[in-house]
């Protein structure tokens, strides 16, 4: 497979040895010098993009391949609010895109864990729920996007709380979000279940970046060839 990389930090530099290593081709790298490289002609040499740049980059770039026809997965997080419109972008145009908050294996198997959590707790009032996520400080977004995704599947099935803040919460139906940076930690979520009787807690501590690499490499394996919106989950079989 021929792989584009558009952002070549920490992700796309390990992504690329993973990749290379499974006998891809990578046949362009974007970074922030050699952005007048990213062009129609350039990207087509492609038959998939994989995009990790930044919060402020992901939705110009995503839009770029999707508008040249390349499909795409995205790992960017901190842009969640122009999602709606690139998956958009992605069904009417006929172009393939996977934009996963987390691609490790284990925080995906995380993800439908805490989905079950939540739906066993919702009727035991008596617990508080809090979500906190660790992180290295050169991260550009708060809260991160995983511990984003983990808030919404309990809000989705917790009715007792209606919305996530970052910070604690100020209102009994609000959900934190606590975000700490300490170097070098790639990243840890948490989300615990505490009464005065007992706590649950769930953790997934990721030892290194290699399992968000693999994953993406794997979710544009899939991806390649095929057209409009997909998930991880297709991608894991969940
Ligand atoms: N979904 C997932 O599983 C994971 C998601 N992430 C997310 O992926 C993103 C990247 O993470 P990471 O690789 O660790 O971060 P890095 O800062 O190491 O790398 C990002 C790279 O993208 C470059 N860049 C910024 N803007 C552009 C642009 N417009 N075009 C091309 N390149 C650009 C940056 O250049 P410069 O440094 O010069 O600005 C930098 O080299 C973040 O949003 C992070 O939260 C990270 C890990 C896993
Ligand atoms: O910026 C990171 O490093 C990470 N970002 C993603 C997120 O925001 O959840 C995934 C992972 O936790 C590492």
């Amino acid at each position: 497979m021929r792989i584009a990389l558009i952002g070549y930090g920490k992700m796309g530099q390990m992504i690329e040895s993973i990749a290379v290593a499974k006998g891809h081709e990578i046949v362009l790298k974007i970074h922030i010098d050699n952005t007048e490289d990213f062009t129609r002609e350039n990207l087509g040499k492609a038959d998939v993009a994989i995009e990790f740049t930044s919060p402020h980059s992901a939705f110009a770039n995503v839009s770029k391949c999707l508008e040249w026809g390349v499909p795409v997965v995205s790992g960017s997080t901190g842009w969640n609010a122009q999602l709606p419109e690139a998956k958009q972008m992605a069904e009417a145009k006929g172009v393939g895109f996977l934009h996963a908050s987390n691609f490790s294996v284990g925080v995906n198997v995380f993800f439908e864990v805490n989905k079950q959590l939540a739906r066993l707790m919702a009727a035991h009032e008596d617990y508080e729920v809090t979500l906190r996520e660790v992180h290295h400080t050169a991260k550009l977004d708060a809260p991160s996007g995983t511990a984003v995704t983990l808030a919404e599947q309990v809000l989705a099935n917790l009715t007792r709380k209606k919305e996530w803040v970052n910070g604690e919460a100020n209102a009994a139906e609000q959900l934190a979000i606590i975000s700490e940076r300490v170097d070098p930690a790639p990243g840890t979520h948490y989300v615990k279940y505490s009464s005065d009787i007992d706590d649950i807690e769930i953790i997934h501590t990721a030892h290194n970046r290699k399992g968000f690499a693999s994953g993406a490499v794997l979710a544009a394996e899939f991806l390649a060839g095929k057209k409009g919106v997909h998930t991880m989950s297709e991608v894991l079989g969940f």
